[in-house]
């Protein structure tokens, strides 16, 4: 087992995935230190100015002994004056160098940050889908993003801990030398005051883990709940009351939290007063009787507690380092976790492209899939459902051996019953998922040998329930070819039988589209995808109808639009409309994970098998102007090819 140490957790039950967990892996400090590489120039500048600001920190009290001492004491108005400057020089020149080494910090942490944030963004793009569709969207972006911002928050203070650490062994050396007597009550004292701020640091550091959780669970709730689907749903079958009342539930935790944290938080502040007020007090108490036994001077001791007012700022500082250091080490960890998720389908060194706009044939050989199990995509605190341990996922085999060749230019319609496998065909010509065993060659090369910039520009893909970025019209179009001149955008309109709609828009393309934009029917959502389609020219084309009701003119409209788009294209379509697959030079009957029949429309209802009934039961009825016909089709039995049932 590689996870090796456990800080603090919270109540979790081990069937319950936590995002928040504070599990570390093995060789997670040697990988953040890895992080620092690339920064060594500006931690080396760090080092130096905080070296600088702990000299201005331990000069600035020796000046004012000097003051005293040489100058007030002996009547030396020169030496007050030069003295005065001095310790006046060295606030504004240890005030600047704060600054600087804040900012030096900062650039760090975030350059850190940033390294860390376009790494882990580049890496989720690149994870197969089945990742996606098995993690909660809310939980991963708080890992992305507050995740990140902690790790990198924290590292910023490490650094100035680091600072804090040298000014506090400066002034213990100092104070030293100015009257060991005072150091030795000092050093005794200080882990006596530092008692109750060490434990009110715990308290504010465990319930601001609490509130994050707290924010991190609303957050997820939010994100699916407000969603125009998940609004949708809750309103057509959500129960509000209970609803609201978890809602309630929820925020008030925050609430709870939020009002402890505040005092808590001031109380550090006050516990921090309180603890220099007190040392300055028995300072000058026991300082004050040793100067009237003339065992030390006035100035030394002005001096003295000049610096322990310097020396709590520092330590309390470090006091919280453990606490830093682990947010920093659990983050990264968190963040590490997911860099190391394997990304499943990877471009090969020497991949090769397709020809251009040359339609190419499609061939599946032997094909088998099985969807891959969470252990092999996903992970489990990312998924954030209660699985429950024991409940292995078993494999299902989904495809089976499945043959078959879609010639260059030509349409196949793949037609089944309900979760036969269609939808997984037509993932697997797209290569959102490789198959398990068997090739899937388009224009005789294995899919695999193929680069990822020749299999977009080859496969063009429009789902059911076409998806548009809240974004302008004109934008959403542009992604497929960002390009594209108004000319090529109008054109591509036109062909997807979307320009009418458009043209009547009062900001036309500007008009924003997508998630909130939600204006456009079913039937315009994919006629505008197909707008999109038409604009990337790919020379194959992956369609899956809409089985959404539509009227019939805006069923006519998609049509038409379909039309264009398949036209010299090697095109798969999941067909719904009888209109499509009586077109189709070639109709699979997906069941089971095979194909069971191959043929034309008339071939496989004259063979009177599953598409038979498959028409009578589905497509007759959106055959708007003929009755069914009654299965004697001219067309002969022998040229249907029926597969064996694997
Ligand atoms: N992401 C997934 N992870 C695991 N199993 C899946 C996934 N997607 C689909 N399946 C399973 O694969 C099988 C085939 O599903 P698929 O979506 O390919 O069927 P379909 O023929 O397209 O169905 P429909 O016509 O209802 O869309 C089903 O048993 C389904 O439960």
């Amino acid at each position: 087992m590689d996870v090796v140490l456990r800080f603090g957790a919270p109540n979790k039950t081990d069937d319950d995935p936590d995002p928040w967990s504070t599990e570390v892996r093995r060789g997670t400090v040697r990988r953040v230190l890895a992080y620092f590489r690339p920064h060594l120039g500006k931690v080396a500048l760090f080092v130096l100015v905080a070296v600088l600001e702990s000299a201005v920190v331990i000069a600035t009290p020796l000046a004012l002994k000097e003051l005293i001492d040489g100058g007030i004491l002996k009547d030396d108005l020169g030496l007050v004056v030069w003295m005065a400057c001095l310790a006046a020089g060295l606030a504004v020149v240890g005030a600047g160098l704060t600054l600087v080494s804040a900012y030096i910090a900062g650039w760090i942490g975030e350059g850190v940050g940033y390294d860390l944030r376009v790494q882990s963004l580049d890496h989720v793009r690149r994870l197969p889908i089945a990742f996606f569709t098995r993690t909660q969207t809310g939980v991963l972006v708080g890992r992305l993003h507050t995740e990140l911002i902690m790790a990198q928050q924290a590292f910023s203070h490490l650094l100035m801990a680091a600072t804090s650490a040298l000014t506090v062994v400066l002034v213990l050396v100092e104070l030293v030398y100015l009257s060991w007597l005072v150091a030795a009550v000092t050093a005794v004292l200080i882990p006596v005051f530092l008692v109750p701020w060490v434990y009110v640091g715990r308290l504010i550091q465990r319930r601001t883990t609490l509130q994050m959780d707290a924010n991190a669970g609303l957050a997820g709730v939010l994100q699916e709940r407000f969603n125009v689907q998940g609004a949708m749903l809750a309103k057509l079958y959500g129960r509000p009351d209970e609803e609201v009342a978890e809602y309630r539930d929820r925020a008030g935790v925050i609430r709870r939290i939020g009002v402890s944290l505040s005092v808590w938080g001031r109380m550090a502040f006050v516990i921090m007063g309180l603890m220099a007020s007190l040392a300055t007090a028995l300072v000058y108490g026991i300082g004050g009787e040793l100067v009237l036994a003339g065992a030390l001077q006035l100035g030394t001791l002005v001096a003295i507690a000049t610096l322990l007012g310097r020396l709590f700022g520092p330590i309390t500082q470090l006091s919280g380092l453990q606490e830093t250091a682990q947010t920093v080490v659990v983050s990264f960890s968190r963040i590490f976790e997911l860099l190391d998720l394997k990304p499943l389908i990877e471009e090969r060194p020497d991949a090769v492209a397709l020809e251009r706009g040359v339609a190419p044939d499609i061939e599946f050989d032997d094909v088998s899939f099985r969807y891959p199990t969470a252990d092999e995509v996903s992970l489990a605190s990312l998924e954030h459902v209660r699985a429950g341990r024991g409940t292995e996922e078993i494999p299902v085999e989904v495809l089976r051996g499945v043959g078959f060749r879609v010639p260059a230019g030509t349409l196949t319609a793949l037609v089944g019953p309900s979760g036969a496998g269609k939808s997984t065909l037509t993932h697997l010509v797209s290569r959102l998922y490789d198959p398990v065993s068997g090739v899937i060659r388009v224009g005789g090369h294995d899919l695999r040998d193929l680069s990822f910039a020749s299999l977009r520009d080859t496969v063009g893909v429009v789902s059911q329930d076409a998806y548009l970025f809240h974004d302008t019209i004109r934008e959403n179009l542009l992604y497929a070819r960002p390009t594209a001149t108004e000319d090529e955008l109008v054109e591509a309109c036109k062909g997807a039988q979307i320009w009418d709609l458009i043209e009547s828009l009062p900001r036309g393309f500007d008009t924003i589209a997508g998630d909130r934009g939600y204006r456009l029917s079913g039937g315009e959502k994919q006629r505008l995808a197909i707008a999109r389609l038409l604009l990337k020219a790919p020379s194959v084309v992956v369609l899956d109808e809409a089985t959404a009701h539509l009227d019939s003119e805006s069923e006519a409209a998609v049509q038409r639009a379909l039309k264009t788009a398949l036209r010299s294209r090697t095109s798969l379509v999941i067909a719904h409309r009888l209109s499509t697959i009586r077109e189709a030079d070639q109709i699979l009957v997906i069941e089971g994970g095979g194909v069971r029949e191959r043929g034309t429309h008339d071939e496989l209802l004259a063979a009177g098998g599953l598409y038979a009934e498959l028409y009578r039961t589905q497509f007759a009825r959106s055959e708007s102007n003929g009755s069914p016909p009654d299965g004697n089709g001219s067309a002969p039995v022998r040229q249907v090819v029926r597969e064996g049932g694997r």
